[in-house]
């Protein structure tokens, strides 16, 4: 009897203890989130403005930026593209953010957009644009990333900016710093991450002219949302690879033959869309291969990279091409072509190769 008793007994605190320990690890987990993030709800249109947590953003006043959020007008705008309108918010001289406001046409508030973009948060890299923050609401939804001062390589190349002349010791660094991001994604995160839209125009330049690769994560979530109108469902003509147009399916060594495309951009300056191309019925990656093979880079590099290492810029042209190979498993992982970059000027790059931020 006293025995049965005992059993009960340590059967209760057993079932007891388990009991309280999951409630701490739950009470534990929650508030581990709530300081991740911050959330405030906007009576107003009836949205949520999330923040992620980040020293940037811990002298920020959430209402105020709640408010200045509401208020972006296409004063504020920078500039727009496929996925939607993209604005600077100003919070005090020092502090600037860039507000993409996506389109959206469907009025369902869909968690896994939010959990999306949640994990998009956690990804930090010094060579990847940061997602601080997101706004949803019924009819919109607004992404809020650290604004990049030098704008996107697109603009600097082909642009009308006088300002800022890329040379090639310019060139070299973006293009560095852009393989270092996309290798990040491709073989850091867990699990890996497929950009799916490598172009020069997702490639931003930070206060230093450093590369940052932007719109990672952008065109699975749109395609979550399904309002993305894209002929191809991402991806930009002239940087993608040729497999795709057969399979629609999304892969790393998609994203590598994308980054050569973009290498041949920073060595010739010309456009893959050029009218000239089209014109003379052939595209920037046919044409590069004929003029590697020919060894006539040297007439075809941008007169305004102002360099006399024409070793650098051929073995440059090398790894581009390889980038480009037709079959994908010919071509190298995104690791191996940063490891090709950085042997361009080991001296030049040594001291900071390292990869995290
Ligand atoms: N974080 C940012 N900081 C500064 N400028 C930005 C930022 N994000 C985007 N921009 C600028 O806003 C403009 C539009 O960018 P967006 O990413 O919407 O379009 P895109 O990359 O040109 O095209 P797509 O949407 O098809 O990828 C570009 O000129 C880009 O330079």
């Amino acid at each position: 009897m006293g025995s049965s008793r005992f059993l009960g007994l340590y059967i209760t605190i057993c079932v007891l203890a388990f009991v309280i320990s999951k409630i701490t690890i739950a009470v534990l987990c929650y508030r581990r989130w709530q300081r991740k993030q911050l959330v405030i709800q906007d009576r107003f249109s009836d949205g949520k403005l999330v923040l992620f947590r980040s020293p940037k953003m811990k002298s920020l006043k959430p209402n105020s930026f709640l408010k200045k959020t509401m208020k972006l007008t296409s004063k504020d705008r920078i500039g727009s593209g496929g996925y939607g309108t993209v604005y600077r918010l100003t919070i005090n001289e020092s502090t600037s953010f860039a507000v993409k406001k996506l389109r959206r046409e469907t009025t369902e508030q869909d968690r896994g957009f939010e959990r999306e973009l949640e994990s998009m948060g956690d990804i930090k890299h010094r060579n990847i644009v940061t997602l601080h923050g997101y706004y949803t609401a019924p009819n919109f939804n607004l992404l809020i990333y650290e604004l990049m001062p030098n704008g996107s390589l697109d603009t600097l190349l082909h642009g009308r900016r006088m300002d800022k002349v890329l040379d090639w010791d310019a060139r070299y660094k973006i293009a560095v710093g852009a393989a270092r991001g996309l290798s990040y994604l491709h073989h850091d995160c867990v699990p890996h991450i497929i950009h799916r839209d490598i172009k020069s125009s997702n490639i931003l330049l930070d206060h230093n002219m450093e590369a940052r690769v932007s719109d990672f994560g952008l065109a699975t979530l749109m395609e979550q949302d399904n309002t993305h109108v894209s002929t191809l469902v991402a991806g930009t003509f002239g940087y993608l690879a040729p497999e795709y147009f057969d399979t629609g399916r999304a892969t790393t060594k998609g994203d590598v033959y994308s980054f050569g495309v973009v290498l041949l951009e920073l060595l010739t300056g010309r456009k893959p869309s050029d009218e000239a191309f089209v014109e003379e019925g052939t595209k920037l990656v046919t044409w590069v291969k004929t003029v590697v093979q020919d060894k006539k880079e040297e007439h075809y590099v941008d007169d305004r990279l102002g360099c006399n290492r024409m070793d650098e810029i051929n073995h440059a042209f090398i790894i581009a091409l390889m980038c480009l190979e037709t079959d994908p498993l010919k071509r190298p992982n995104m690791l191996e072509v940063l490891k090709m970059l950085e042997e361009i000027k080991p001296d030049h790059l040594g001291h900071n190769s390292q990869s995290f931020t």
